[in-house]
């Protein structure tokens, strides 16, 4: 099988290694060789970790897309629009596509899916969500006998690494970025890693294939991590928290609610022990009650494993043909499935603002619960059972008072 590679980065080195380590096992297994013929880069003059691919590298992706000779397109070059293309015209002309590309499969799936069939081709996305888990599959065949409505996890690598460093490391944000980033963990703009967009794709990818419903980032709820400070982080772990960066969806068949948001974990929740750049995903169904799924959400190696098994489904013809069809209409949401209690920290620029923001949480129809008074200015908010909902309501309130907050979610578990 011939194949073209778009993209030599992180993801791309480790598929191009993998191949190479495990061609000649393969071979004998299945008779049949994987060969990568053509890789495309934004920079031929660049130095690569790799010896001897000099001569595949081509800067024209159509050089690769056109070759009658390539049947499988694996696409690494992240990004959307140029992906979307080059996907779209591999498919359209009688190529397999593999992706780990979360911004274009959460935007594109249904028409990705509808094309590949269409076409008799797979496209196959194991890659863009989990990182390292084997995923997706799983969740997809076990879709067809389950009617899931609930599915939840860590999702980012970065943000997972940031927060255990600052917890246990006590690295500052920056600091545990610019190591996540060197790691290879991050996205080409790591504020898709730390705003939710990140997180919000692979929760838009997971719901929908659980749910089997068209759910696109619109439909998904999302603020980030970034104002977290070492001081949150240490307050929460005398009281018994880890902080963790996740995202949740619920479906009552009919709604959809779905939020990326800080959340808290005690000590007994494995969600807790999830450290670095693990991910850990659960999901909720009719006949299997809850399935977890645990591994490296993030990096080169566990990327590209996910990235060849799919190629491996392609080489063996043992992908699922129409695995999921996504409802035609997309789904009515809002935040009112997701409830929880709010941790809530404030530095009060003044202290009148106090009463201001019980007035705005009462507006909100939000009851505070306790107040802890940690410094004339720093104070601790918990609020009774609320939903998302409401609590993104009064989150926007609160960014109006330029106050500055951090604000999260209590998971029980
Ligand atoms: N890193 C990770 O842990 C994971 C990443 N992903 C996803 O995998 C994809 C790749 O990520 P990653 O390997 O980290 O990205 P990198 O930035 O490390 O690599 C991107 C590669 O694509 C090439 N490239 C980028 N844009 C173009 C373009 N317009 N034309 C031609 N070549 C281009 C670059 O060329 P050059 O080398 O010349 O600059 C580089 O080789 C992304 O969609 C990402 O979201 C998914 C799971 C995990
Ligand atoms: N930037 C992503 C990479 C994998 O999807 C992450 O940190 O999880």
């Amino acid at each position: 099988m011939k194949i073209g590679l778009l993209g030599l980065g992180t993801v791309g080195t480790g598929v191009f290694e993998i191949i190479q380590k495990r061609k000649e096992y393969l071979q004998k297994l299945y008779g049949q060789s994987l060969d990568i013929v053509k890789i495309l880069v934004k920079d031929k003059s660049k130095k690569r970790q790799i010896e001897g691919v000099q001569d595949l590298l081509t800067t024209d992706p159509y050089d690769i897309l056109k070759d009658p000779e390539i049947d499988l397109i694996i696409e690494l070059i992240g990004g959307d629009q140029e992906a979307y293309e080059y996907m779209k015209y591999a498919l359209q002309n009688g190529k397999h596509v593999v992706t780990a590309n979360k911004a274009v499969v959460a935007l594109h799936m249904k028409e990705f899916l509808a094309l590949a069939r269409k076409n008799k081709k797979a496209f196959l996305f194991e890659a863009s969500v989990g990182g390292g888990i084997p995923l997706l599959k799983p969740l997809r065949q076990c879709s067809l006998l389950n009617d899931f409505y609930e599915i939840k996890g860590i999702l980012n690598g970065t943000s997972n690494f940031i927060l255990t460093k600052m917890a246990e490391e006590d690295l500052d944000f920056h600091e545990a970025l610019k190591q996540a980033q060197h790691l290879g963990y991050a996205e080409i703009d790591p504020t898709d890693d730390i705003k939710g967009a990140d997180v919000a794709r692979k929760l838009a990818i997971l719901a929908s294939l659980a749910f089997h419903k068209d759910i696109t980032l619109e439909n998904i709820i999302y603020r980030g991590i970034r104002h977290i400070d070492k001081k949150d982080i240490y307050y929460l772990k005398d009281q018994g928290y880890s902080v963790k960066y996740f995202g949740k969806a619920i479906t009552d068949r009919e709604k959809v609610s779905a939020v990326v948001e800080p959340v808290l974990f005690q000590k007994i929740s494995q969600f807790e022990r999830v450290k670095d750049s693990f991910n850990m995903v659960s999901v909720k169904g009719d006949h299997l009650e809850e399935l977890r799924f645990y591994g490296e959400g993030a990096g080169k190696n566990a990327s590209a494993n996910a990235v060849v098994c799919d190629v491996i489904d392609i080489l063996i013809e043992s992908y699922q043909r129409d695995f999921v069809v996504l409802e035609e209409q997309k789904p009515s949401t809002n935040g009112q499935l997701i409830e929880g209690k709010y941790f809530i920290r404030v530095n009060l620029k003044e202290s009148s603002h106090s009463c201001h923001i019980f007035n705005l949480a009462y507006q909100n129809g939000i009851s505070i619960k306790e107040i802890c008074k940690l410094s004339s200015q720093r104070r601790i908010l918990i609020t009774e059972k609320t939903n998302v909902e409401r609590m993104q309501s009064f989150i926007q309130n609160l960014k109006n008072l330029q106050t500055s907050f951090f604000a999260a979610r209590i998971e029980e578990e």
